[in-house]
């Protein structure tokens, strides 16, 4: 365990704030147990406990990992059984010297039904309740995310989820419902998580729930508005349910509750695979088609310039009238940033198979066989610390300087066959990976000027990682799935404590 150089929480400003971050179907367990409904991700991972081949025409390199469903054939119908164990884990956040905790609210935990007319499970309440209580009582802070991608198979059963604009209004009851309940203790609300993962993955890909795929187009002849559509209209209504959200909270709440709202997005950062000119503006492309498809809205009230001319007809658009209600619906940005790639431009003949095909861009984490940083567990990770700083000054210089969080960083454990408990809980690389990035976070606060107020690790434990199921840990405490889920502390905890100690 090297010595800690003076490099500490002491470093940032007094108030920036350092955390853990987690989400509900990840953690919780009980998914079928006191009052809870199914969610998207119960049924996904009912339907695909197996290892598909990829049936998609369009793959990108960076997704293998994605290609499968649920790897390991698992679910989260006990995850790490966080609805029981809380309490021990919020010991586990403050002994580390850990500010706060960012978890998400399960909507079918609370609405079962996923409308409020349906009716809501007081068990459910209780349970965020009791949890925002404790943390509370040990002196951290509760970071709300309102949808970790688990809609309600209610409403998807009823009108298709997030494909039809019927969600927003029944989103705006739930949060209304979440406001109204916790907001006198919660004060810090987000109300996606990664929207972008969510439509790329869960209706482009296919590897997400609810596992659609965009339609395959081989056919020369066929107009350019075939292809990708799905995608575009899920994050429409993703964002025009973001906007209602925050519209209600600070019409209704703001002034008495003084909380603040956001999102979190999530973006890799991109370096031009070569100096060509037609790589340089693939990269900002990049940029476009997976930060710019929100930020740009929140900021200008419309789409990127790029995605107009690429996507064409299939770009839903916004009324006047929403425009105006997404432009600023936002106190600050969550930023997940993991990971940085190539960016090379597709010269191909236009024929639309899939969202990055629309983009014309390559993306690879290789160049002539080196790779852009050592990978870590999972193959689409590379860890790239100067991209998470890279990541920062774009966003201030591109978008009017918003308050950042930056909501989930972390890598996965490189070894993942441990032949012992002692090898397993040996992470030097998750150590050395945040350092860096904690460094290159305070770079951008020094040098750039940019209004970054906090940085939450992903994640505190070893939990359901989607599609990689339990094979891939990311956690700071490794959890024992064959020893009735015990937690350990990884190496990694003596140094963030360490590093957090007051
Ligand atoms: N996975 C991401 C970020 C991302 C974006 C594009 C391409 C690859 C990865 N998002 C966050 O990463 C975390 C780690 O993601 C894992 O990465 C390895 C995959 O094999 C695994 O399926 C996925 O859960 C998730 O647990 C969080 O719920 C999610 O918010």
């Amino acid at each position: 365990m090297g010595s800690i150089d003076d490099f500490s929480r002491y470093s940032f400003p007094d108030d920036f704030v350092f955390g853990t971050s987690s989400s509900a179907y990840q953690y919780e367990g009980e998914t079928n147990k006191h009052g809870r409904g199914p969610a998207i991700w119960d049924t996904f991972t009912e339907e695909h406990t197996g290892t598909q081949s990829s049936i998609l025409a369009f793959q990108i390199t960076v997704f293998s990992t994605f290609a499968e469903r649920i790897n390991d054939h698992s679910n989260g119908n006990v995850a790490v059984d966080f609805y029981h164990r809380y309490k021990e884990d919020v010991q586990r956040m403050k002994e580390m010297g850990m500010d706060a905790f960012r978890f998400s609210i399960s909507w079918s935990r609370v609405l079962p039904h996923g409308r409020l007319s349906a009716g809501v499970n007081e068990e459910g309440i209780k349970f965020y309740n009791d949890l925002i209580d404790d943390l509370l009582k040990n002196g951290l802070q509760p970071y709300v995310t309102l949808f970790h991608w688990d809609t309600p198979q209610a409403l998807e059963d009823k009108y298709g989820g997030f494909l039809s604009p019927n969600i927003v209004n029944d989103f705006r009851d739930f949060v209304d419902l979440c406001f109204k309940n916790f907001g006198d203790r919660v004060k810090k609300w987000i109300t996606l998580n990664e929207p972008w993962m969510f439509s790329v993955q869960g209706y482009d890909l296919g590897t997400m729930a609810p596992g659609r795929i965009s339609v395959v187009v081989n056919d020369p002849h066929r107009s350019l508005n075939t292809g990708a559509t799905e995608v575009y209209t899920v994050t429409h209504h993703l964002l025009l349910a973001h906007a209602a959200a925050v519209k209600l909270y600070k019409e209704k709440y703001q002034s008495s509750q003084g909380g603040q709202i956001g999102i979190t997005l999530v973006s890799h950062w991109f370096e031009p695979y070569s100096n060509s000119e037609a790589d340089q503006i693939a990269t900002k492309r990049s940029l476009d088609f997976m930060l710019g498809w929100f930020m740009d809205p929140l900021t200008k009230g419309d789409y990127p310039r790029n995605m107009h001319d690429f996507v064409g007809g299939r770009l839903p658009k916004f009324t006047t009238e929403e425009s105006k209600m997404l432009k600023g619906s936002y106190d600050f940005i969550g930023i997940n940033y993991y990971t940085t790639y190539y960016a090379q431009n597709i010269d191909a003949d236009y024929q639309s198979v899939g969202f990055m095909s629309d983009a014309r861009v390559n993306w690879t984490g290789e160049r002539n066989g080196i790779p852009i940083g050592p990978q870590a567990g999972v193959k689409w990770l590379y860890i790239y610390p100067e991209g998470i700083r890279k990541l920062l000054n774009y966003t201030k210089d591109q978008y009017m300087s918003p308050t950042i969080y930056i909501t989930e960083n972390g890598v996965d454990d490189v070894n993942n066959n441990a032949s012992s408990l002692k090898e397993a809980l040996n992470d030097p690389v998750r150590e050395k990976s945040y350092k860096d990035h904690l460094k290159n976070v305070l770079r951008s606060i020094n040098e750039h000027g940019v209004d970054v107020k906090g940085f939450f690790a992903w994640s505190l434990m070893d939990n359901f990682e989607w599609g990689s199921g339990y094979a891939v840990r990311f956690g700071l405490y490794y959890v024992d799935y064959n020893n009735n889920l015990k937690r350990y502390p990884k190496n990694s905890v003596k140094w963030f404590k360490q590093f957090l100690r007051r």
